[in-house]
């Protein structure tokens, strides 16, 4: 049976960024069809089919990033998906290889027309060094799940293989730690699409400016995000984190996360088709006597906006791997301030 990713013109979708002031093979086992296993919804759209030439551990499009090869795990799931789309469309080698649970290992995925075999939990230390001792120039790209973020940046460390995590939760500081302790090339960030992150670096210069700027000013927070989201918003926390340095006080746990596509519709105006695949994010801040009132919102439908980024992010970490640069953990604020906002 062989698996079919269907198109669907809702990853190119632009996003909408409002900032309102009032209102990879070892051995092959079977191919399961992906949509059976568990319905995805919005599909990846293959952007383009350049010219390819295969072989049993790499798919290699024709083009000037073919010297960059990636391995995507959680290469069935949304995001795992769009970067594959997107980093096809760059040209990048895709290799053929991921990572699932012990009911998924040996199981042939197909994603953009590419055969990738799943490997276990068993055999992933084994199976990442020889993939990577086939692919020295290899990155991983990790969109997972938050409770796999820890146990993968280790599986990383330990084979000291480049990785962009755009997986959100898990233990933050720790994640830092193990990337840190190994040495490891990595870039981390909860947020990829480089317009967000733009805006998260405003708050960063605002909050290092003009520290306690919005004391005694309340904050509200209101985050929502398809159905299947597990976690808080990383992007929410990073941007209260600037908030809090401005001097608001706010935990965590006040953030209102909305997964009800009812209300998504019906309250936020969360386009119908993008239900199962947007993040709004709104931030909402009230001087002490309420009288001013400052919002900022920032609206993205579909995932094209951090597949894009996050293909970024694997050519910025790639160049800081060839030139052996001493500074090895990087976010994507790094990624812009190198010039890569296109
Ligand atoms: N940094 C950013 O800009 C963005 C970050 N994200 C984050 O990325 C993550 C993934 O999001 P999304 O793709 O929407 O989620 P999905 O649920 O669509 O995909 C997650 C995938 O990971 C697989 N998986 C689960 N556990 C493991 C494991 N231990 N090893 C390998 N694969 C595993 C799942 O398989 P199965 O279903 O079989 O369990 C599934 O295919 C989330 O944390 C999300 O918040 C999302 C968008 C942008
Ligand atoms: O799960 C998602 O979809 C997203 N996750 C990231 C987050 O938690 O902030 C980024 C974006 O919001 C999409």
């Amino acid at each position: 049976m062989s698996s079919t990713v269907k198109a669907s013109p809702s990853n190119n979708f632009r996003p909408k960024l409002n900032f309102l002031y009032g209102g990879s093979g070892i051995s092959f086992g079977s191919r399961v069809n992906v949509a059976l296993s568990k319905p995805r919804v919005p599909e990846v759209l293959c952007m383009s089919t350049p010219t390819t030439t295969t072989t049993q551990h790499q798919v290699t499009p024709m083009s000037k990033h073919n010297d960059v090869a990636i391995l995507v795990n959680g290469c069935t799931g949304n995001m795992g998906k769009a970067v594959i789309s997107a980093a096809y469309s760059a040209g990048l080698h895709i290799v053929p290889v991921s990572f699932g649970s012990t009911e998924e290992a040996g199981q042939m995925v197909e994603v953009c027309g590419k055969d990738i075999l799943v490997h276990g939990p068993s055999d992933k230390e084994s199976v990442l060094a020889s993939v990577f001792d086939e692919h020295p120039n290899m990155i991983v790209v990790d969109y997972t799940v938050p409770a796999a973020v820890n146990d993968n940046a280790e599986l990383y460390s330990k084979v000291g293989v480049p990785f962009v995590m755009g997986t959100t939760g898990g233990d933050r500081d720790r994640l830092y730690k193990i990337a840190e302790n190994s040495k490891v090339y990595a870039v981390i960030s909860p947020q990829m699409g480089k317009q967000v992150v733009a805006f998260l670096a405003t708050m960063e210069i605002m909050a290092e400016q003009f520290p306690e700027a919005f004391s005694g000013y309340s904050l509200q927070v209101l985050e929502s995000h398809q159905a299947g989201k597990l976690d808080t918003s990383g992007t929410a926390k990073a941007i209260i984190s600037c908030f809090r340095k401005l001097g608001v006080s706010f935990d965590m746990d006040q953030i209102q996360m909305i997964r009800d596509p009812k209300k998504q519709i019906e309250m936020l105006g969360v386009p119908e088709e993008h239900v199962p695949g947007h993040a709004f994010h709104m931030y909402h801040l009230k001087s002490p006597d309420q009288i001013v009132s400052l919002k900022f919102q920032d609206n993205v439908c579909g995932r094209s906006i951090y597949a894009e980024g996050t293909v970024d992010a694997v050519l910025f970490l790639s160049k800081k791997v060839k030139s052996k640069a001493g500074k090895r953990i990087y976010n994507m604020i790094d990624v812009l301030r190198e010039g890569n906002m296109r």
